[in-house]
């Protein structure tokens, strides 16, 4: 009888009435018996809450990593949450699963799809996005131009732009007969860690430094805005794939930059095509010599489009972060004086010509310095990139079934490695973990592990600019340090309490500090 009634409603309602029955069904199955009843992950220690909308609300409304610190330290190294209808995601803090995901088994964790979607306009298709045997062939291409030898030869260029950065500021304290103002120092950072990338990367002076107004550089400025549009739209992103079509103005945005910053990749990739002399040292010069000779040899060589797409890779990749990691450097160190003077004192050791206006300029004896030969400078810089990590965390998907510290991990599952909650972890870091604290890479637990330190990853995915960025970030803060005293600006809220994630962490402002220039009688004190 009652199935009769059924057939007798109209359709519209059977309709309804079906669809509503569905939804439940598919509702409870996904928000309920699967997680916990059918799924392979339901043995890792789990975060409590209803997996319908699962953690969801707690990350979207606090710092990227930090729910995750928590969870590590309640629920253990492997934790699974869940994202909005019962999706599952595993965040991962354990040695031995960090080493096996980066390490040993790197090639089974790529990025997934959803993730590359925004990368990709910005970023190309560069080594950076690759997978599998695309990505070992661009990396071992690439990898000449990144070696130790390379950067010391890229370094005389590191130092002249930081000391432009230095006498730029000078100038506008002369034009407004001061010593001391306030500066937001990570717009600042940006255009000069650009023109090094410029310059050091491809041989190409980009001076965004001196015209701030050069399209490349409002190119990234539009990319990582952060008015609240772009920030729904971008977090939509990351489920609703689609939304990169809607007539917004974020994707307006990336569109009109993606346009400007392939066409100076193309530029670019286009000259060193056209004439690349043997004595170019730029990291792009050298990849074409290498490929030139690799063709010559009939080896698989790297395509226009391809060589493009690293230059778009290595413009994005190589400047925002470590501009973020400079200006967060100086942000610790304002609110650290006592570390920023020992730093200092570490530079007048050393450098002492550094600290005099006519000798600083200098730049064939500025190119002999070798900044790591600061050990203290070195913890400095380590310590901030572990406190604030300009890349906060990664995101991968196994391709095949795989084991992670004892657990089965099925195909398709998502999984974070959270660097801003490893870096905070007492198990890793002991009990001051929280603690800006330089002097803990002379005394680090004995159980320390190099995974403990994810900022550039660990393994054949980690970062490739590694050493690079490492020498750039001091000679950046040793040329700062050694004209400028820096210390929080008061009229603004400190930066610390705004971090916003785009891909690098960063403060939402800026980083504004009261900047001044070290005394005369300082200098005197060092006897220049
Ligand atoms: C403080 C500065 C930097 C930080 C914190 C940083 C961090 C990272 C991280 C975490 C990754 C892995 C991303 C992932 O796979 O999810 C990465 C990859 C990469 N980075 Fe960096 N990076 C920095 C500077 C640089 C610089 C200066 C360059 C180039 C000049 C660069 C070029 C690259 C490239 C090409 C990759 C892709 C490597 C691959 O997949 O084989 N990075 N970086």
């Amino acid at each position: 009888v009652a199935a009769q009634k059924f057939a007798d409603l109209p359709a519209g309602t059977v309709f309804a009435y079906s669809f509503s029955i569905s939804m439940l069904i598919y509702l409870v199955y996904w928000s309920y018996i699967f997680p916990y009843y059918i799924s392979t992950l339901r043995k890792v220690p789990t975060v409590p809450g209803f997996p319908l909308w699962g953690q969801f609300f707690t990350i979207i409304s606090t710092e990227v990593g930090t729910p995750n610190r928590e969870w590590h330290q309640k629920y253990g190294p492997i934790v699974r949450y869940f994202f909005p209808f019962g999706a599952e995601r595993l965040s991962i803090a354990d040695d031995d699963a960090l080493n096996h995901m980066c390490i040993k088994n790197p090639y089974n964790y790529p990025k997934p799809d959803r993730a590359k979607q925004w990368m990709v306009r910005v970023l190309g298709e560069g080594v950076l996005l690759a997978e599998g045997n695309p990505h070992k062939i661009q990396r071992k291409a690439l990898s000449p131009g990144f070696s130790i030898q390379s950067i010391k030869a890229l370094t005389p260029i590191f130092w002249r732009k930081s000391l432009l950065l230095s006498k730029l500021w000078e100038r506008d304290m002369l034009v407004a007969k001061t010593k001391s103002m306030s500066i937001e120092v990570l717009e600042w950072l940006n255009r000069t860690t650009l023109d090094i990338i410029g310059e050091a990367g491809f041989g190409t002076d980009l001076d965004s430094l001196e015209h701030p107004e050069t399209p490349i550089r409002e190119a990234y400025r539009l990319v990582f805005a952060f008015d609240i549009s772009s920030r729904m739209l971008h977090g939509l992103a990351a489920f609703i794939p689609l939304t990169k079509y809607l007539p917004a103005k974020m994707n307006r945005d990336i569109l009109q930059s993606r346009r400007i910053i392939m066409s100076k990749a193309t530029e670019i990739v286009r000259q060193k095509h056209q004439k690349t002399h043997a004595k170019d040292k730029d990291i792009i010069a050298l990849i074409v010599k290498d490929n030139m000779r690799m063709e010559a040899a009939g080896e698989t060589t790297l395509s226009f489009d391809t060589m493009r797409d690293q230059v778009m890779t290595f413009l994005g990749a190589g400047h925002d972060t470590t501009a973020t990691g400079v200006a967060w450097t100086i942000h610790l160190l304002s609110t650290h004086p006592e570390i920023q003077e020992r730093v200092r004192e570490e530079i007048k050791q050393h450098y002492s010509f550094l600290f005099d206006p006519v000798t600083r300029n200098d730049v064939d004896r500025l190119s002999k310095l070798d900044a790591d030969n600061l050990h203290y400078l070195d913890n400095v810089c380590r310590e901030s990139l572990r406190y604030i990590p300009p890349i906060p965390m990664t995101v991968r998907e196994t391709i095949a079934d795989d084991r992670l510290g004892g657990y089965d991990v099925p195909a398709k599952t998502t999984v974070y490695i959270h660097a801003n909650a490893i870096h905070r972890l007492p198990s890793f870091w002991g009990d001051n973990a929280d603690v800006f604290d330089p002097d803990r890479w002379d005394n680090l637990p004995a159980d320390h592990t190099t995974n403990a330190f994810m900022t550039f990853l660990q393994g054949p995915r980690g970062c490739i600019g590694k050493k690079f960025a490492e020498t750039e970030m001091k000679c950046l803060v040793i040329c700062l340090l050694s004209m400028y005293r820096f210390e929080r600006d008061l009229n603004v809220d400190n930066p610390e309490m705004w971090k916003m994630w785009r891909s690098v962490l960063r403060p939402r402002d800026g980083v504004s500090c009261k900047v001044t220039m070290l005394d005369e009688d300082e200098k005197a004190a060092v006897g220049v």
